[in-house]
């Protein structure tokens, strides 16, 4: 307020945590009310942060492209630990060199080579997806949330950290119960502490890391275990003389990892060198293990998300359905699903991108930290402010999108290129951070899509909410996305 910069006013300490932490109405769609009421540029502060808040596209891209060198941190709470320090520091957190040194040794994974060989797995689970379908399907509505849930962590589980066999809907499925645990259900006071009282924030991270009760220590212990356990076996097949053969899943494409082609740019090479780290090219046990629980927590729910957005939408505007099934049997009527043939899927794809931009469901991590003081259209942003960017308002303003930007309607991607809504459509984030496991994410969405059209049609049941109640705090979250699978043929 004393800079100029509008917005709302929040309590002492607290700033507007309270409001933001509300896991009822998610504090993502309450910055698009306060855009409304302050403008493209506002600010509050939560907790012991500052945070601009901004809206306009020209902005977004200086601050994601243009300007990324003063801009290479992300917003992060205390639980989340000092991205400069930890040793467990992981992509999403990381900032600096430490951020570059995993982006480009994680980049392996995603690239096409690693997409190709992935699919096989995509593909085996979606088969097993329907094949539970069959039996659910018959008993009436399903939660389609619930049940993408199965085929997502079944999916990461198997290409990020080597699960075996296949433990869709299944009692004995510790990981995604975990996983559930931790995504699930309000955190508002606990966030709030550690806001408002960082020390207790890192207090509570160190906690979590040495009690073996709470969720995330539990997952970062079963991950570890699998990491070691390789380790192990790797090293005793190398005493044997036997080489290390294809990695069979991301823990040995990070064992196998070596960065060489990292880029020392200046910044990154202050901030490092100022914490005295020792760095060295292979990843540490311990990096190995923080990169797998990224992958494990970033690619569950985030997909099951994105699907169940996909069928809530294709469930309420049966003729985008027609269409989109049209396009499946053309394409895949007989044939099998192949990597390459994906790309034909092109109203599918259509669907994907506009589901994405009405529920832009991951858009608190569409944030960065200020860290040199610069000057971004005008505005003055001082190191150490946080920038989040107002997702909801950018992708549904109809001064960008015109007059239907509310309305679901695929086709407005038939013509338009993304490059032309560029910072205003940030679904997957934008420049160098941007998300690292969307060829991953979309890929997941298109094969299984495939597959259920093929036999079935979503119809709305009685327990259909329409429209879907949206909850949660750190994703935005459709409450439930209860459907009718009607087969094809009857
Ligand atoms: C539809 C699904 C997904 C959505 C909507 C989504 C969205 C996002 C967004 C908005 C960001 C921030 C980008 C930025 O700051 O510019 C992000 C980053 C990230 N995502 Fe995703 N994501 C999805 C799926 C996945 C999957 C499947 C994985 C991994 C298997 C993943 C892993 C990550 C990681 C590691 C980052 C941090 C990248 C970095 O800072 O370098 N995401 N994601």
């Amino acid at each position: 307020m004393r800079r100029g910069v509008k917005g709302p006013r929040g309590k002492p300490f607290v700033g507007v945590l309270n409001v933001l932490l509300d896991h009822e109405k998610p504090g993502l769609l309450k910055l698009g009310e306060w855009t409304e009421e302050y403008g493209k540029v506002y600010g509050y502060t939560d907790g012991n942060q500052r945070t601009l808040v901004v809206s306009d596209p020209s902005m977004v891209h200086e601050i994601f492209v243009k300007q990324f060198d003063n801009f290479y941190g992300r917003k992060l709470n205390p639980i989340q630990g000092n991205p400069d320090q930890d040793e467990r520091v992981h992509l999403l957190s990381a900032q600096g060199f430490r951020w570059k040194r995993l982006r480009t040794i994680s980049s392996v994974s995603f690239s096409n080579g690693s997409l190709r060989k992935i699919m096989s797995t995509v593909e085996d689970s979606a088969l097993d997806f329907m094949k539970h379908m069959e039996e659910k399907s018959a008993n009436g509505e399903i939660d389609m949330l619930d049940a993408y849930q199965e085929y997502t962590m079944d999916v990461i589980a198997r290409v990020a950290i080597g699960q075996r066999d296949n433990k869709m809907f299944s009692d004995q499925n510790e990981l995604l119960k975990i996983v559930r645990q931790i995504f699930g259900g309000s955190r508002k006071y606990l966030m709030l502490i550690c806001q408002v009282f960082p020390v207790v924030g890192h207090a509570i991270r160190s906690l979590t890391f040495k009690y073996p009760k709470i969720a995330p220590f539990k997952l970062y212990l079963m991950i570890k275990k699998a990491v070691m356990e390789r380790k192990e076996q790797r090293d005793r097949e190398l005493e044997n003389g036997v080489e290390p053969g294809e990695p069979q899943d991301f823990i040995d494409m990070f064992l196998d990892a070596k960065s060489d082609d990292v880029d020392f740019s200046k910044e990154a090479r202050e901030d490092f060198s100022k914490r005295n780290m020792k760095i060295t090219k292979e990843l540490s046990a311990d990096e190995v293990v923080g990169q797998c629980f990224v992958f494990v927590i970033g690619g569950f729910d985030t997909t099951a998300l994105a699907l169940s957005y996909v069928t809530y939408l294709l469930t309420v505007n049966p003729e985008v359905q027609k269409k989109v099934r049209e396009e499946v049997d053309a394409e895949f009527g007989d044939s099998e699903i192949e990597f390459e043939k994906l790309g034909r899927l092109k109203y599918m794809d259509c669907v994907i991108k506009e589901a994405l931009r009405l529920y832009p469901l991951a858009s608190i991590s569409n944030s960065r930290k200020c860290m040199h003081t610069t000057t971004v259209n005008g505005v003055e942003i001082e190191a150490g402010v946080y920038v989040q960017m107002d997702t909801w308002t950018l992708q549904r303003d109809p001064a960008i999108w015109g007059d239907d930007a509310m309305d679901f309607k695929p086709e407005r991607w038939e013509s338009a290129k993304q490059s032309e809504y560029k910072g205003a459509y940030i679904p997957f984030g934008l420049g160098p951070r941007q998300c690292i496991g969307m060829r991953l994410a979309v890929m997941e969405q298109k094969v299984l899509l495939t597959h259920i059209l093929k036999k079935y049609s979503f119809e709305t049941g009685p327990s259909t909410s329409i429209p879907l109640k949206l909850v949660g705090s750190a994703t935005t979250s459709p409450e439930n996305v209860f459907v009718q699978l009607k087969p094809r043929n009857q």
